[in-house]
């Protein structure tokens, strides 16, 4: 299966990390190594042998054939072989691509190890095979349609060593279509964490279940999870991806018997003398994702209901009327006033959504968090993020998401490429929805107005700033569809 994704590099399909023992994430699970390699063991004990390496082949073969329209005659395709299993994937799957017409050379970084039945049954099939210490890689790399690595797989951590990282840094320069075996070699599966280089794919295809750095890298490309008959069991799993389907299920449309306020009433701290525009777009993030009530509290009250005439306006949220979650922050300004408003929702009961500027002023006075009981959400991007927690290493984005939710008992929202989302539990998911054109001024403010929205409806915390995510990335990915400029776009886009 895929991972949802955008729609321009669509995605796979994702579970996470066992080791937490915490309960499990809905959605596409993703399973550390530890779990898939014990799933694989289990697996193997119970199957013929070579039967899953031949299943695994005939996968990659199958997405291969997919990303060239099934046009493999006369093809140049390059296999760069490792010494181990995933090596012989690729090895197998160049005997099915030769058999199909394509002419098909495999580079081995130490031709006595290669898969050794792998290797002769290219051989019987008329591939070539190739001791990379002699051949003329660039030339070969220069004239591929199709490269593809089985250099490593689930055995090797970072850094590559020699020759693969060569190999690998050639094979990135190279025009082909790039398809990676199981991962990206040089990729840290469990992190996403590279070090050194790392093969930069087109496709990868992936066997037993998702690893969760597969979902959090940028060199993984189109993740397609083959699960071969071996997934763990999706309840190990900590990482999860949502689906479309998923979130369609948490807005729910009003019943007969629901009122204004029934669904759960968001109030909104947002905008200043500086940002009034700020206030509009998270307001309007909150009104246009479900009906209700949204309550507006700050300094642009008069903006924000001319704006939107729906919303109840105040001046100071302690005189807003009842609310079920607070969002505060986007464009509010650190002034005292600012920190007085923050003071103030900080003191509610439900849950408070932090974002933006009201994350500069908790960066500067931790303490305000102190006393903090009800469920917190924070919004950071990396740079707030360091700022926030500048001990944590946010080379591993998803452990340092997973580090501050614990330390401070709040969920996370680490803002990027692929944003993660981590609950103080353990439990993490990543967002793999979302378009280049989500990076534009405002767009942050929508997506908080949103979040407190999913909140308001008194859903798991953790699973309203995914969904919300996840939402927010479809709008994106509509509004680039539609090549529609600004962030005030997305509201119409949202469902
Ligand atoms: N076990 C099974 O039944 C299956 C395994 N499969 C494949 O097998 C793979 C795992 O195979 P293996 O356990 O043989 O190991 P790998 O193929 O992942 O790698 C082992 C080889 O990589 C080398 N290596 C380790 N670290 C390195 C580094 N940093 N730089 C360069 N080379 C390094 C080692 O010397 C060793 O020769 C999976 O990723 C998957 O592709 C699939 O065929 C599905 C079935
Ligand atoms: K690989």
């Amino acid at each position: 299966m895929e991972i949802p994704s955008s729609a321009q590099e669509q995605q796979m399909t994702i579970a996470t990390p066992p080791t937490f023992g915490t309960p499990p994430t809905p959605g596409i699970p993703s399973c550390t190594v530890a779990q898939i390699r014990d799933a694989e063991r289990a697996a193997l004990a119970r199957t013929p042998e070579g039967a899953l390496m031949r299943r695994a082949a005939g996968e990659l073969t199958t997405a291969v054939l997919d990303a060239l329209d099934g046009h493999v005659v006369g093809r140049s395709v390059v296999l760069l072989v490792g010494a181990g299993n995933n090596g012989g994937d690729a090895l197998w799957a160049g005997v099915a691509l030769r058999r199909r017409g394509g002419a098909v050379t495999a580079l081995l970084t130490d031709p006595a190890r290669a898969h050794p039945a792998g290797a002769a049954g290219l051989r019987r099939v008329g591939g070539r095979l190739l001791d990379v210490a002699r051949a003329d890689v660039e030339k070969l790399l220069a004239a591929a349609d199709v490269v593809i690595d089985g250099l490593v797989g689930l055995a090797a951590r970072p850094p590559l060593r020699e020759p693969a990282a060569s190999l690998v840094r050639l094979a990135n320069r190279c025009a082909a279509l790039r398809v990676a075996v199981d991962l990206p070699s040089g990729l840290d599966p469990d992190s996403g964490v590279a070090t050194g280089e790392i093969f930069d794919a087109d496709v990868t295809v992936t066997f037993g279940g998702a690893k969760p750095g597969l979902l959090v890298s940028t060199s993984a490309g189109r993740v397609v999870v083959a699960d071969l008959g071996m997934a763990p069991d999706p309840a190990v799993a900590s990482v999860g991806v949502l689906t479309d389907q998923l979130v369609a299920g948490l807005l729910a449309d009003p019943g007969s018997g629901d009122d204004k306020y029934s669904g759960g009433v968001v109030g909104i701290v947002a905008g200043s003398a500086q940002y009034p525009g700020a206030a509009v777009l998270a307001v309007g993030g909150a009104v246009r994702l479900r009906p209700g009530m949204v309550r507006y509290a700050g300094p642009q009250a008069a903006a924000v209901v001319q704006a939107w005439p729906e919303v109840v306006g105040a001046d100071d949220p302690s005189r807003a009327g009842r609310v079920q979650a607070w969002v505060v922050g986007p464009g509010a300004g650190t002034d005292t006033a600012a920190r007085d408003r923050l003071v103030t929702v900080l003191a509610a009961d439900g849950p408070v959504l932090v974002d933006a500027d009201g994350l500069t002023l908790l960066a500067a006075e931790p303490a305000l968090l102190e006393g903090r009981r009800g469920p917190l959400v924070l919004t950071p991007h990396e740079g707030e993020f360091a700022r926030l927690f500048p001990d944590l290493d946010l080379t591993d984005r998803l452990g340092a998401a997973r580090a501050a939710a614990a330390s401070t008992g709040a969920v996370i929202l680490l803002k990027g490429h692929r944003t993660v989302i981590a609950a103080p539990d353990g439990r993490a998911y990543v967002n793999t929805t979302g378009s280049s054109w989500l990076a534009t001024a405002g767009s942050g403010d929508v997506l908080a107005g949103v979040m407190g929205s999913l909140l308001a409806t008194g859903i798991d915390p953790l699973l309203a700033a995914a969904a919300g995510a996840h939402l927010h990335g479809r709008a994106g990915e509509r509004a680039a569809h539609d090549r529609a400029a600004g962030a005030h776009q997305l509201w119409d886009r949202l469902r």
